[in-house]
């Protein structure tokens, strides 16, 4: 499986902690950035992120910004993409048998990192469920192509 990995400087500590424990696991990781603790713009890392797994170069991807919720919702702009934010095992999981999320966004300001490897461990191993999700699914994308639904 390939992870695509970004973050804010909010994000970058625990961007680091991940990457690392994907390594470890024999994943192949690409790492978008931030490199650094310098203040930097999230919705440019949840772009690249986002458009990483559309252009196909990643399966699934992992955004971080101080809560999750600003990088998310940027990697949300890019269609296709359907970016959960979870700060417990539970929801990762569902985000993926339900949603088929393809990213998901953590807050290193919300949850330490034993809990976030723990909730990336989760949602990486979770599978989508299919059936009736798939039809909402398809709603989702009919909305993001102007439909009214
Ligand atoms: O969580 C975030 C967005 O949702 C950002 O990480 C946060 O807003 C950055 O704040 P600051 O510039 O004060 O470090």
């Amino acid at each position: 499986m390939r992870v695509a990995l970004g973050s804010d400087h909010g994000g970058y500590e625990l961007k680091e902690a991940i990457l690392k424990h994907l390594k470890t696991q024999g994943l192949e990781v690409q790492d978008l950035g931030t490199h650094s603790n310098d203040s930097v713009d999230y919705p440019k890392y949840g772009f690249s992120v986002g458009s990483a797994i559309i252009k196909g170069e990643a399966d699934l991807g992992i955004v971080i910004c101080g809560t999750g919720q600003g990088i998310s919702m940027a990697a949300n702009k890019v269609p296709g993409i359907r970016s959960a934010v979870c700060s417990e095992t539970f929801s990762a999981r569902m985000s993926r048998e339900h949603n088929n999320a393809n990213v998901l966004a953590l807050g290193a300001r919300v949850i330490g990192v034993g809990l976030a490897l723990e909730i990336v461990d989760v949602f990486l191993k979770a599978e989508f469920s299919g059936g009736r999700h798939a039809l909402r699914l398809k709603l989702i994308s009919d909305i993001e192509c102007g439909e009214k639904v």
